[in-house]
């Protein structure tokens, strides 16, 4: 009976490598190709949009099957990995010359979302960010790592709002977390995210080497689970993981997700790009390193005033020295992406090429340390004493490695002549017998006669003579040796070119085994250097933030925000939109005062749709965060506190994947704030209330506004177009109101986008209707209900203690039809109105008329 294909030897060996990678595609390696079998073929094939076929067709039983050449194997990984899947790759780990039955095959490295090192364009920017997340006792360890450049970061949570938070600013696409989590923490904690489980096991001496300077053993436990998932999926030393740093989320400004997606600080919320945000705007950064490090500074700006002066006066000392920015400028551009650089040292797969990037890149450091020199010191000492230029390593290199290196590091030509004196040696005997061949053929030609005798070599034959047919004749009897016979020509040895073939060939073969040997070598010690090369590329990258700040806030005009402790007034003078501003033109673009003193907790702005509240309040948030990152901001002038924590809740961002109703969602959010903000934090609130019904969404806006103004004090920009709310003003000291200033022209309405004091002219709503092209008489009958609606009780918002004439207020607010109109000489001047034949003008007179006299009353 015939063997069952699924039984075959290799078919055996695949299904125990895969047994041990279940939830991974399997990339097993057939000669020059991967290959994909049973389910994963019939998957990778969809996904990969590779042709499905089946090994050994014929049989009862064929095995589904597609593959992929070796060679383009990478950039099928990353569709798959980019998708959120792992791939293991499974190797011959034997030469199948050699091998005695079945060709040994390993896993030599399992792939996944959050350990891809991703060396495609555009990807050197941005990290990866692989996540650990560890629950026990209510509190949450928390790490997360970059595997190309070795970062390693641990905290601990308190709660899962926070956990959530953190893998927001991280955009994690990957958590490794215990194998025992309970059902409820997966289900939260995998929304939209790979779950590893890590079994958990003693710590390996890299997992207690990264985690030694921690003291809290939940933090030390969650590093150790981290770093035993990467030494699992890696196979092999992982010598660049930095020892794992302890952070607070609290000792930065904290904002919470939706603040991260709405004011567009790193991806476009409605994009989801780069281009648009407030990255975009502040990104002149020459080196992969400093871009990568500005996203951090602008995901966790700072809380020390004193670490934010030193930013600014650093970014002022740049702008005023505009040669020597130049000139760092244009040092940082012959940078290369140091950190990396050194991470692949670390994995060993660098190449001759790489090694002089390395080399390239430290030869500007003593450069630039002179330009920093050359700036006030007062700025610059610290960081000037930071820079160990690591010269030891770029000598090493250029002594050692050949400028023109090849991309292959096992074929020789990579080391430099007079680096080892045994290369030498071999490189001289290779050079020697050439010449001394050369000196040959002049020879032989000489005693045969045969001018076109000649010595050449190949790779089957080696080195031989070769006469053409018609000098046969002249060759002499017995000394020459027939090799081969061609058409034209007759191939012939010597005894002693047989020598000294044999001498350049074990010459060549040994110094190209000396060569692998001594790359290895050096790769090693600069592997001892990577933490002196990683703390180079941390400065390194912070001065290229600081040349950007400079260069922007030259470019756009922005100016050196005074920062001030013990108070939380706000002073923007002129203050603009980063981004707004740079879509619209400076031209078009009209600069908007923020100002909150002490007397001022809240700012209620009234205003139309599209009129600009939800670009003033972002205004303001970006102008804070790009303050505490230590840039320059777009105002006049800007006085400003150290704000601890940002909560928004702008537009309509709907969870509706996540099965919660728009309304829920913004109830949540506006929750996270009344919970967590304190009178440092700033509060962003868009149109509280507006995702239900008028009324309860009316009377939830104000009780949130007035629990803000009592309970929390935290300065809030709330804006909204319930009308009724600005009577707040009267009831509590610390509410301002403010609106969006407007003007008619021609029978027009034009939005000025200009914040004024006091509440909106509530008719602007009819107004912009009639702009729409509304009929006549339909804007008639809403100005005649406003009046009505007005006149009704509905105008003013109930006072804060429920006195009996105020519960009737709140009785009456929440009446669904208007009552009868009561008796009223302005109701009568209403009534009189000829609207059939007035012109908008007239209306908007009677308007003003009216509403001048209802001020009066
Ligand atoms: N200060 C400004 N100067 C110039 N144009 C502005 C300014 N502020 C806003 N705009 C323009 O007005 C448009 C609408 O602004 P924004 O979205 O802030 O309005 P809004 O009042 O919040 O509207 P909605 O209530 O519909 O969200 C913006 O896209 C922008 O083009």
């Amino acid at each position: 009976m015939p063997q069952k294909t699924q039984d075959t030897p290799m078919m055996q060996q695949y299904q125990a490598i895969k047994d041990q990678y279940p939830d991974a595609f399997l990339f097993y390696r057939i000669g020059d190709f991967y290959e994909l079998f049973n389910d994963d073929a019939i998957k990778g094939a969809q996904l990969l949009e590779l042709t499905l076929t089946a090994r050994n067709k014929s049989a009862d039983d064929p095995i589904p099957m597609c593959g992929v050449p070796h060679h383009a194997a990478q950039s099928y990984v990353d569709i798959l990995v980019d998708q959120g899947y792992k791939v293991a790759i499974c190797e011959q780990t034997e030469d199948p010359k050699q091998a005695v039955g079945m060709v040994k095959r390993e896993v030599i490295q399992l792939v996944t979302p959050g350990t891809t090192m991703d060396v495609r364009p555009g990807a050197a920017k941005a990290n990866n960010y692989l996540t650990a997340v560890l629950p026990k006792a209510g509190q949450y360890g928390f790490a997360y790592a970059d595997l190309s450049t070795g970062e390693l970061k641990v905290t601990a949570l308190a709660h899962r709002f926070a956990v959530q938070n953190e893998l927001a600013a991280l955009s994690t696409r990957e958590i490794v977390v215990p194998d025992d989590l309970s059902d409820e923490d997966a289900q939260w904690l995998g929304q939209g995210r790979l779950l590893s489980p890590q079994p958990a096991v003693a710590a390996t001496a890299e997992a207690s080497y990264v985690s030694q300077d921690l003291k809290d053993p939940l933090q030390t436990a969650v590093v150790v689970m981290l770093m035993q998932y990467l030494l699992t999926t890696q196979k092999r030393r992982l010598a660049h993981i930095q020892k794992a740093i302890s952070y607070q989320p609290s000792s930065f400004l904290e904002m919470d997700q939706d603040a991260r997606t709405n004011l567009d600080i790193l991806k476009n919320s409605r994009t989801g790009r780069k281009a648009d945000t407030l990255l975009s705007i502040l990104d002149q950064t020459k080196t992969a390193m400093g871009g990568r490090l500005l996203k951090q500074w602008l995901d966790r700006p700072l809380l020390d005033l004193q670490q934010i002066k030193a930013r600014q006066d650093q970014v002022q000392d740049l702008l005023d020295h505009y040669f020597e920015r130049s000139e760092l400028q244009e040092r940082l551009t012959k940078v290369y992406d140091l950190e990396r650089l050194a991470g692949r040292v670390a994995y060993g797969n660098v190449n001759g090429r790489d090694l002089i990037q390395l080399q390239t890149s430290l030869d500007q450091v003593p450069a630039i340390q002179d330009i920093i020199a050359k700036l006030d010191d007062g700025a610059f000492a610290a960081l000037q004493q930071q820079i160990d230029p690591v010269q030891d390593v770029a000598n090493l290199i250029r002594r050692a490695i050949e400028p023109e290196a090849p991309i292959s590091i096992t074929e020789g030509g990579v080391i430099l002549q007079g680096y080892d004196q045994q290369l030498d040696t071999y490189r001289d005997a290779m050079a020697n017998s050439k010449q001394w061949i050369a000196d040959l053929e002049a020879k032989e030609r000489e005693a045969t006669g045969i001018h076109n005798l000649r010595i050449r070599y190949n790779k089957v034959a080696g080195y031989y003579i070769e006469v053409t047919k018609g000098n046969l004749d002249k060759v002499p009897e017995g000394r020459y040796e027939r090799k081969q016979t061609l058409t034209n020509a007759e191939r012939f040895s010597t005894p002693e070119l047989k020598e000294k073939e044999t001498l350049i060939l074990t010459a060549q073969e040994s110094a190209t085994a000396l060569e692998y040997q001594l790359f290895q070598d050096i790769r090693q010690q600069v592997q001892q250097q990577i933490t002196r090369l990683q703390k180079l590329a941390a400065v390194v990258a912070a001065l290229d933030i600081l040349q950007s700040f400079a260069v922007v806030a030259e470019n756009n005009h922005y100016v050196r925000p005074v920062m001030h402790a013990g108070s939380h007034a706000v002073a923007i003078h002129g203050g603009r939109h980063p981004v707004v501003e740079h879509v619209l033109g400076t031209q078009q673009y009209i600069p908007n005062d923020v100002i909150m003193q002490d007397d001022t907790d809240m700012l209620l702005i009234t205003g139309p749709n599209m009129s600009g509240k939800s670009t003033y309040m972002r205004q303001l948030a970006l102008i804070v965060i790009m303050a505490q990152a230590g840039c320059f901001v777009p105002a006049e002038s800007a006085d400003l506190p150290v704000f601890d924590q940002i909560f928004t809740r702008i537009g309509a961002a709907d969870n509706l994947a996540a099965g919660q109703s728009t309304f829920m969602v913004e109830m949540m959010e506006a929750n996270a704030a009344l919970a967590h903000a304190t009178a440092s934090s700033l509060i962003l609130f868009d149109e509280i209330g507006r995702g239900t019904a008028t009324y309860d969404g009316m009377a939830l806006a104000q009780a949130i506004i007035e629990y803000l103004h009592d309970h929390v004090h935290a300065k809030t920009l709330f804006s909204t177009h319930y009308h009724e709310l600005t009577s707040l003003e009267e009831s509590l000291v610390k509410l301002r109101n403010v609106h969006v200033g407007a003007v008619e022209e021609n029978g027009t309405l034009v939005f000025l986008h200009k914040m004024l004091p006091g509440p909106a002219d509530k008719s602007y709503g009819i107004h912009v209707a009639k702009l729409a092209g509304l009929p006549a008489d339909l804007l008639a009958r809403a100005d005649t209900i406003l009046t009505t609606l007005e006149d009704n009780g509905a105008k003013k918002a109930p006072a804060l203690q429920a006195t009996p004439q105020v519960q009737e207020a709140q009785l009456s607010l929440f009446e669904e039809a208007p009552a009868a109109p009561k008796h009223d000489p302005l109701l009568a001047k209403v009534k009189r109105f000829d609207l059939m034949n007035a012109t908008p003008m007239d209306a908007m007179n009677l308007l003003y008329d009216l509403q001048k006299q209802l001020k009066k009353k």
